[in-house]
């Protein structure tokens, strides 16, 4: 299936017929996906079906076999030297476990891309952005000289958040953002990014299998199934699409193309 994305214009993420394997074992089979700038895309499917594979080939942390990626027009797979540090620049990244660093304080975890590289921030303008972030994700300012471990996990995942916007960034990625949440902390989490994402104009893809996530904040969702995107479609047609694959996936059905492993 061919998606071009539901905007206007050239897509800030375009990617075709991307391709990956691990030794024998092929993850992506040619993934066409393209997210419009401003867009909120979430990407579906089960455990091991390449979701993460695929955002890691956006960053380039994986290089694929086969395809091309571009972001904001530009060659994410082939960006060397200072072009790719431009080119990740424009991400935020919301990773799952919240990945924080223990030994740091809160707020040098927020600023820790605004303390590094070549417009690195002095400390107290880092500091005052950083506490500015915190705010904005629902923490007072006195967690800023707390450590990651003096924290709930609802509030690490904050935390988190605010790291991710921490530089304005173009495109946030958000890698399973409301795992291990209690559901009325996860509702919280997602009303934060869906919010967030709209104020800052930014481009946002989302791995998740969340259901309840998917619909707070995808505009558009993708299905990732066998290492090709099965459907992509706007949010508001999940439940109503004839589509095999999102049937089975979104109603949690035993039955369907999907293989349950037992
Ligand atoms: N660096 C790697 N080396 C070898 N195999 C890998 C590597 N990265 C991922 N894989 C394999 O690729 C497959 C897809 O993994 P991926 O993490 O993308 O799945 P996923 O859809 O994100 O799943 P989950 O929802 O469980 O996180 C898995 O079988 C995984 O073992």
């Amino acid at each position: 299936m061919t998606d071009q994305g539901s905007g206007s214009g050239a897509p800030m993420i375009a990617l075709s017929g991307v391709a990956k394997a691990f030794g024998s074992k092929r993850v992506l089979a040619g993934v066409d996906l393209s997210v419009a700038r401003g867009e909120s895309l979430v990407i579906i499917g089960g455990s091991g079906t390449g979701k993460s594979v695929t955002l890691k080939c956006v960053l380039g942390l994986i290089v694929p076999d086969a395809g091309r990626i571009l972001v904001d027009g530009q060659d994410a797979v082939a960006a060397r030297g200072r072009a790719r540090e431009a080119m990740l620049d424009k991400f935020g990244m919301l990773f799952q476990g919240g990945a924080l660093f223990d030994s740091m304080l809160v707020w040098e975890n927020v600023a820790f891309r605004l303390l590094r590289g070549q417009n690195r921030l002095g400390r107290a303008e880092a500091r005052e952005t950083a506490i500015e972030k915190l705010k904005r994700v629902g923490l007072t300012a006195e967690t800023a000289d707390l450590f990651p471990a003096e924290l709930s996990g609802g509030m690490q995942k904050r935390v988190g958040l605010a790291r991710a916007i921490a530089t304005t960034p173009e495109i946030i990625f958000f890698d399973e953002p409301t795992t291990g949440l209690d559901p009325i902390m996860a509702d919280v989490i997602n009303d934060l990014i869906r919010e967030i994402v709209v104020e800052m104009g930014a481009t946002a893809m989302t791995i998740t299998h969340d259901m309840t996530s998917v619909r707070k904040i995808a505009d558009r969702v993708a299905m990732l199934h066998e290492g090709v995107i099965q459907w992509a479609g706007p949010v508001g047609e999940i439940d109503t699409t004839e589509n095999p694959y999102v049937h089975q996936f979104v109603n949690g059905l035993p039955d369907g193309p999907i293989a349950a492993v037992r």
